[in-house]
């Protein structure tokens, strides 16, 4: 059944189809400036596209893109280097904003904060892309995007080492108790004491989430004569002479540091409540620079006046503000005075990732995604649709023209594409699905502009029709 959405985004094809005679020869090759869209290493697009020719669903010119929370200069390049209308935004916007702009939008790029639900996505009739320029993906419905055509991206591991080395940080500020000392000493306080403060060697770090963030810091912490205990829900490799424990009820016994690195999943809401704490070793510290979910902080609240827990950080909370400002009160979280309360806490913005490498590596990897998903359809990388990618079409190849079909998983459906490519030569095809979702590439030759135009109606016209791109 074709939606509104469908409609909106094929007349932007169809609109760009009609213009395909009046694109200039240089606009139809892909040279980006050389001074724009690399980092360090270079933009992954700038740097393998150079004799690819450059597909045109479109004038690039009209595709909109709004990039929200700050996303880094680097990312913003690429993507105005493409010719594409950028609008940048500092922050997130709150849902009645969001779903005003997100109606006019092909691409939208995002952090942690902003959230992409299924009634924000289905008044976003235009969007073909989301791009997380961040690790975590669950501030969007990836089921209700996928279901939708919508592609989307993120950056897996390109500020992991920024967290752990957070947390090495953390680590040493609760065992020494530097956080109170600072602040005593700013309000003109000298308090020198010795009682309760620990170094750090010899003692247990338990890991809970052994990825590639709990796996890094596995290293740091080993490098600096600390014990690594992890658990997580799959049997992983242990590295160096870190050591899995079976259960996190184990691990939560052993452990003088508990640090938590699982993504936000309804198996780990309050993974960290009332039960662990009572679990955990008296004097024992908790990280948490995760997701605010994982831990119940009116619990963690309870474990730190009983002295239990001696200390803990906290870079994540349940509901986190759009900007900047005075917002850390009861009205956003209504126990944010009983914790600003507590001793030896340590309390920081989501800053985990925050920093200028991750921050620029992110911005270049995520943007490359976007680039190569509108420009050539290649969803490698992406974490709701099948990753499908194939070479490029080259300058030397005329008449050629990529067809793309997203579609529901359904039996036939390959006949039925093929019956409709038939009359072209299929030069290369694949195929591949994600559960209920399946995304099809097909590069055909001898094709003309209005044969481009048929594939695209018959296409659309099957059942089993999520989404059709030609791009040529
Ligand atoms: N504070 C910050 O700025 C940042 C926070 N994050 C958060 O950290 C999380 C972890 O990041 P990565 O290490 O890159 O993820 P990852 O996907 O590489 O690793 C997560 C690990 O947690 C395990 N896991 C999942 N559910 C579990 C459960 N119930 N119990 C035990 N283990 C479980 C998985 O098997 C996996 O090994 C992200 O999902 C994100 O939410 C990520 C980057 C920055
Ligand atoms: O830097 C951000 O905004 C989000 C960092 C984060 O939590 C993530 O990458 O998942």
């Amino acid at each position: 059944m074709t939606t509104p959405r469908d409609i909106a985004r094929s007349s932007l094809g169809n609109a760009v189809s009609y213009s395909l005679e009046a694109a200039s020869p240089t606009t139809a090759f892909y040279s980006p400036p050389a001074s724009q869209g690399s980092f360090m290493a270079g933009s992954l697009t700038s740097r393998t596209a150079a004799t690819a020719k450059q597909l045109k669903p479109f004038n690039a010119g009209d595709i909109k893109i709004l990039l929200l929370e700050n996303v880094n200069q680097t990312g913003r390049d690429i993507l105005a280097a493409q010719g594409y209308q950028v609008e940048f935004l500092k922050t997130s916007l709150p849902e009645d904003q969001l779903i005003e702009k997100i109606r006019e939008v092909h691409v939208i790029g995002i952090r942690s904060k902003t959230k992409l639900t299924a009634k924000v996505l289905q008044e976003a009739k235009n969007l073909l892309v989301v791009g997380c320029f961040c690790i975590g993906t669950n501030q969007v419905d990836l089921d209700y995007a996928a279901k939708h055509g919508i592609a989307v991206f993120n950056s897996p591991f390109a500020n992991s080492r920024s967290v752990a080395e957070l947390v090495i940080a953390e680590i040493i500020t609760l065992a020494r108790q530097l956080g109170d000392r600072s602040l005593e000493m700013h309000r003109g306080t000298w308090n020198k004491v010795s009682a309760k403060c620990w170094e750090i060697r010899g003692k247990t770090l338990g890991i809970v989430g052994y990825g590639h963030i709990g796996s890094q810091l596995s290293v740091l912490a080993e490098a600096m004569g600390m014990s690594v205990i992890y658990y997580d829900v799959l049997t992983l490799m242990a590295i160096g002479s870190a050591r899995q424990v079976p259960t996190l009820e184990k691990l939560l016994e052993e452990a003088d540091f508990v640090t938590l690195h699982v993504p936000e999943t309804p198996e780990t809401k309050n993974l960290i409540s009332t039960k662990e704490f009572e679990s955990m070793k008296t004097g024992s510290y908790l990280i948490n620079a995760s997701r605010g979910t994982v831990v119940d902080i009116p619990a963690l609240i309870k474990a730190m006046r009983a002295g239990k827990v001696a200390g803990a950080a906290l870079d994540v909370f349940p509901h986190e503000p759009a900007a900047n400002g005075d917002y850390f009160v009861n009205n956003l979280n209504t126990w944010a005075e009983d914790l600003r309360g507590l001793n030896n806490i340590i309390l920081t913005p989501h800053i985990g990732g925050s920093t200028e490498e991750a921050q620029r590596a992110i911005g270049v990897e995520v943007a490359d995604s976007l680039v190569r998903y509108i420009n050539q359809g290649i969803t490698l990388a992406s974490v709701n649709l099948p990753e499908v990618t194939m070479r490029s079409i080259t300058l030397d190849e005329h008449d050629h023209a990529r067809v793309i079909y997203i579609h529901r998983n359904v039996p036939g459906v390959l006949r039925k594409v093929n019956e409709i490519l038939a009359e072209h030569n299929v030069d290369k095809q694949i195929s591949d699905s994600k559960g209920d979702i399946a995304y099809l590439m097909a590069d055909v030759s001898d094709v003309k502009t209005q044969d481009i135009k048929d594939i695209r109606d018959s296409l659309d016209s099957l059942n089993s029709r999520i989404l059709t791109r030609v791009l040529y």
